[in-house]
C-alpha cells in the first residue's frame, strides 16, 4: 500500500517541474497525438526526481511502455518514484539509499522488460546489458546516453570492438552540455553545498578540480558568490583558459594547501588523494559533481581517519587527530545527493534532446556505433526554447547569405 502523502509530495514536485519544461510539452503534445512510440518498451536509468517523472511521462504519452530505475543510489527522491509507479505503463524500481545490490537488482528488473531502447546515465544499465544479459542484445534498436563520463565509455568500448548497439550521445548536443553540464551543474553544485552546510562562501578559497563544462559553471558560480576561485588541471588549453578567466591555476599539490572548499568535476579517479588530504586544512568541505563516488579516494581518507562520524545531514566528518575533514553526500553527485538537481528549465533541454534522440532511434535503423545527436534536433530544440523565452533573433538576409558562400571578396 503506497502512502498518500508521499504520492502527493511526488506529484506536487514532479507538475512544478513539467509546468517549467515548455519544450518538452510541446514535444509531449505531439507525441500523445501521433504515438510514434507505439509498441516501443524502454528500459532507463536516471537520476529519478521530478524532471526525469516529466521524460518518462512525455515517452509514455508517445505510447511506449517503460521501466526505470536510478543512476546513482543516493539521487533517487522516494516520492516522486512513488508517483511516477502509479503512471499507465510505468514501472518504477529506483528507491533511495540502494545498497550495491539492490542497485544491481533493480537494472536487472528493469532490464527484464526486454527493451527495444535503453536510456542511460553513466553507462551502468548497458555496461551490465553487455556483460551479462546479451541475450537480450538482438531486440536492442538502439540507445542514448545523458552524461559525458557515459559517452568517453561508450567511445572506449566501440573501439574495442565490444559495443553491440547503436548509441546516441546526448550528452554531446550543444543544446545539452553547454547549458546542463555548464549552467545546470554551476547552480544546482551551488545550491547543494549551500543548503547542505548553511556555511558563507564569500571570501573563501574554492578549489575546482577540472575546468571542462562543469568545472567552468562551478568556478563561474563560486565567483559570484564571492569565493576566490583555484582551478587545477591536466589539460594545458583549458587551464589557460581557466587563467585568463580570472582564475589561480596551480597543481593540487599546492591547493590542497590553500583550499577551503574543494569541488570535484573531472570524471576521473582519485583526483583527491592520502597526499592531498595530509595538506589540507582544518575544516575544508569536500564536494564532487563529476562522476560516481570515485573522484576523491575515499578508502585513504577512512584509513587516515581516527573517526568517522555524521555532523549534519549529508555531511561527514573524518576525524585526522589533529584536523577534521568534511565531505557532502558520501562524495557522490552533491548536486543531486544533497540537493534537487539542475534547474527545470535547464533539463527541458536535455530531456527534450532524449525524447526526440529516442523517437530518432525507433524511427531509423542506425549502425551500431556512438552517433552524434542529429543536428535538426539541436536546432529545433534551441528554437522552440527561444520561442518560449519570447526572444527573435534576426535572419540572415539573401545578400548576407551569398556572401557567406563567396570567396572573391577582399578589401
Ligand atoms: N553533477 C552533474 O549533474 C553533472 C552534469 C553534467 C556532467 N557531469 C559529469 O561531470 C564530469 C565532467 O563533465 P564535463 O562535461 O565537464 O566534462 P569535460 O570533459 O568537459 O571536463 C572534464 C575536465 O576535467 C579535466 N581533468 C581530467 N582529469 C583531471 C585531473 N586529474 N585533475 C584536474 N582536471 C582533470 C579534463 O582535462 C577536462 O578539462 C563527467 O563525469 C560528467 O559525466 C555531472
Ligand atoms: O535534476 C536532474 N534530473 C535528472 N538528471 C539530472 C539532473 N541534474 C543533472 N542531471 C544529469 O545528470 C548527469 C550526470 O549524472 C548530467 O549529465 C545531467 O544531465
Ligand atoms: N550516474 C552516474 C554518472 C555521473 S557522471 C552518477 O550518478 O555518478
Amino acid at each position: 500500500m503506497v502512502d498518500d502523502t508521499l504520492l502527493e509530495s511526488g506529484n506536487q514536485k514532479i507538475e512544478w517541474a513539467r509546468n517549467h519544461m515548455p519544450v518538452l510539452s510541446i514535444i509531449r503534445d505531439g507525441f500523445a497525438s501521433e504515438k510514434p512510440l507505439k509498441g516501443c518498451r524502454i528500459a532507463m536509468a536516471l537520476h529519478v526526481e521530478a524532471k526525469t517523472a516529466v521524460l518518462v511521462e512525455t515517452l509514455a504519452s508517445g505510447g511506449a511502455e517503460i521501466a526505470i530505475t536510478g543512476c546513482n543510489p543516493l539521487s533517487t527522491q522516494d516520492d516522486v518514484a512513488a508517483a511516477l509507479d502509479t503512471r499507465d505503463n510505468v514501472s518504477c524500481y529506483a528507491k533511495y539509499n540502494a545498497s550495491r545490490s539492490e542497485y544491481y537488482e533493480s537494472i536487472n528488473k528493469v532490464l527484464d522488460i526486454n527493451p527495444d531502447i535503453t536510456v542511460d546515465d553513466g553507462g551502468d544499465l548497458i555496461f551490465t546489458l553487455h556483460k551479462t544479459r546479451q541475450e537480450l542484445l538482438s531486440g536492442i534498436k538502439g540507445g542514448t546516453e545523458e552524461t559525458t563520463t557515459g559517452v568517453y565509455r561508450l567511445d572506449s568500448m566501440s573501439k574495442d570492438n565490444a559495443l553491440k548497439m547503436p548509441v546516441i550521445a546526448v550528452n554531446n548536443a550543444f543544446t545539452k552540455y553547454l547549458f546542463d553540464n555548464r549552467y545546470g551543474t554551476g547552480q544546482s553544485t551551488w545550491d547543494a553545498i549551500n543548503r547542505t552546510t548553511n556555511l558563507l562562501v564569500a571570501g573563501k578559497d574554492v578549489v575546482v578540480a577540472g575546468y571542462g563544462w562543469c568545472g567552468r559553471g562551478c568556478s563561474m558560480r563560486a565567483k559570484g558568490l564571492g569565493a576566490n576561485v583555484i582551478v587545477t588541471e591536466v589539460n594545458p588549453v583549458r587551464a589557460l583558459e581557466a587563467r585568463m578567466d580570472g582564475y589561480r591555476v596551480m597543481t593540487m599539490d599546492e591547493a590542497a594547501k590553500i583550499g577551503e572548499i574543494f569541488i570535484t568535476t573531472t570524471g576521473n579517479v582519485s583526483v583527491l588523494t592520502r597526499d592531498h588530504f595530509k595538506l589540507m586544512k582544518d575544516g575544508v568541505i569536500l564536494a564532487n559533481s563529476g562522476h560516481f563516488n570515485v573522484e576523491m579516494n575515499l578508502e585513504e581518507l577512512e584509513s587516515m581517519s581516527k573517526t568517522v562520524r555524521t555532523v549534519r545531514e549529508n555531511i561527514k566528518e573524518y576525524h585526522l587527530g589533529d584536523r577534521r575533514i568534511y565531505l557532502l553526500a558520501d562524495g557522490r553527485l552533491v548536486n543531486l545527493a544533497a540537493g534537487d538537481g539542475h534547474p527545470a528549465e535547464v533539463m527541458d533541454m536535455s530531456f527534450s534532446n532524449q525524447a526526440l534522440c529516442i523517437r530518432h532511434l525507433v524511427d531509423n535503423d542506425l549502425d551500431i556505433d556512438v552517433h552524434a545527436v542529429p543536428p535538426e534536433i539541436d536546432t529545433y530544440i534551441a528554437e522552440l526554447k527561444l520561442k518560449a523565452l519570447g526572444i527573435e533573433i534576426d535572419e540572415l538576409t539573401t545578400e548576407q547569405e551569398k556572401y557567406m558562400r563567396e570567396w572573391e571578396h577582399g578589401t
